[in-house]
């Protein structure tokens, strides 16, 4: 599976919704198209998954482009509908035979399915019974009934409660395995905790993209955590005033430096502490959590 997007746009009238986005998408990877509201990431979903058409734009799923790719993919959207009077297992073979498999072929990966999915004891339940996660479940089972290589999930957990939340996270993290997952979400933490890249987009463009672990490479040379046995407000204005340096403030244990360069920062406030004598108990290059590497990002 490979899913490359070239200079996506999407205006809708006046409102530009999608603004030259590109980024590719290698098979068995989970990745996470984080933004707040408002910043492009469904529209965006839908016209990888076929319902919308672009301004402008390529979009390569495997070396086709331009062509309707329906077929390869599996979708679920932010608000799926279901018949409530139908049970899961009626669902999925219906869904089944809409995506044009026979009724045997149907019946047998929906049985398969509601396994993988968990739902196998409440198959015949009517699905208006289900709980929120129970259907966001179903809805991933529904989206994967055609086998596809890549399956998008627009905000798959953001209306669950918490243990809805962690029911479908975790059947997330074991369909990682199997399928490459595109999911979107503006909570932070759970493209933290599942994802293995991110693509961020902020008012319909993306901003920043990639592997978790190069991101966290990135932006962790960018932060530095100090702690001294005494600390006095001066030290904060002095540090802040020093070269490398764009901004301290104080942490739960001490003083956070962000910075701009990190040889210099290191330097500087070494330099510094054995100037002023000041007794330093920690010194740590740190990890940006997703939520600085968010606010840095767009630049707040
Ligand atoms: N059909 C439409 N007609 C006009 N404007 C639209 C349409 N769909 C989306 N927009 C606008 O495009 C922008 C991006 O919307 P989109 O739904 O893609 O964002 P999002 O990141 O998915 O946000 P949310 O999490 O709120 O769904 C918004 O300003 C939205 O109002």
């Amino acid at each position: 599976m490979r899913l490359k997007i070239d200079q996506l746009s999407k205006t809708f009238n006046q409102t530009q919704a999608v603004k030259d986005v590109s980024f590719t998408l290698e098979a068995g990877n989970c990745f996470a198209l984080l933004g707040p509201n408002g910043a492009g990431k469904t529209t965006t979903l839908r016209m990888l998954s076929g319902l919308l058409k672009p301004t402008s734009g390529t979009i390569d799923f495997e070396g086709f482009t331009g062509h309707d790719i329906r077929e390869k993919i599996g979708y679920l959207p932010q608000y799926p509908s279901f018949y409530g009077w139908m049970s899961g297992k009626e669902f999925l073979v219906y869904v089944g035979q809409l995506a044009a498999l026979s009724k045997q072929e149907s019946i047998k990966r929906a049985d398969s399915l509601l396994e993988l999915v968990g739902i196998t004891k409440a198959k015949h339940r009517r699905i208006s019974k289900y709980s929120g996660g129970m259907k966001q479940r179903l809805g991933i089972a529904q989206a994967m009934i055609h086998q596809p290589s890549l399956i998008m999930l627009d905000e798959p957990v953001s209306s669950l409660d918490p243990i809805g939340r962690r029911e479908v996270l975790n059947l997330m993290e074991a369909l990682k395995e199997k399928t490459t997952i595109l999911f979107s979400t503006h909570i932070l933490s759970d493209a933290e905790e599942i994802s293995d890249g991110l693509i961020l987009m902020h008012e319909g463009r993306v901003l920043e993209q990639g592997l978790l672990t190069e991101l966290h490479e990135k932006y962790q040379s960018q932060k530095i955590e100090l702690s001294f046995k005494a600390f006095s407000e001066n030290q904060l204005a002095v540090l802040s005033a020093l070269p490398g340096i764009r901004e301290v403030t104080p942490s739960r244990t001490g003083l956070t430096c962000f910075i701009n360069d990190p040889i210099l920062a290191r330097q500087s406030i070494l330099a510094k502490t054995i100037e002023e004598n000041w007794q330093l108990n920690q010194f740590s290059l740190a990890k940006m959590t997703l939520e600085e590497m968010f606010m840095e990002v767009i630049g707040q």
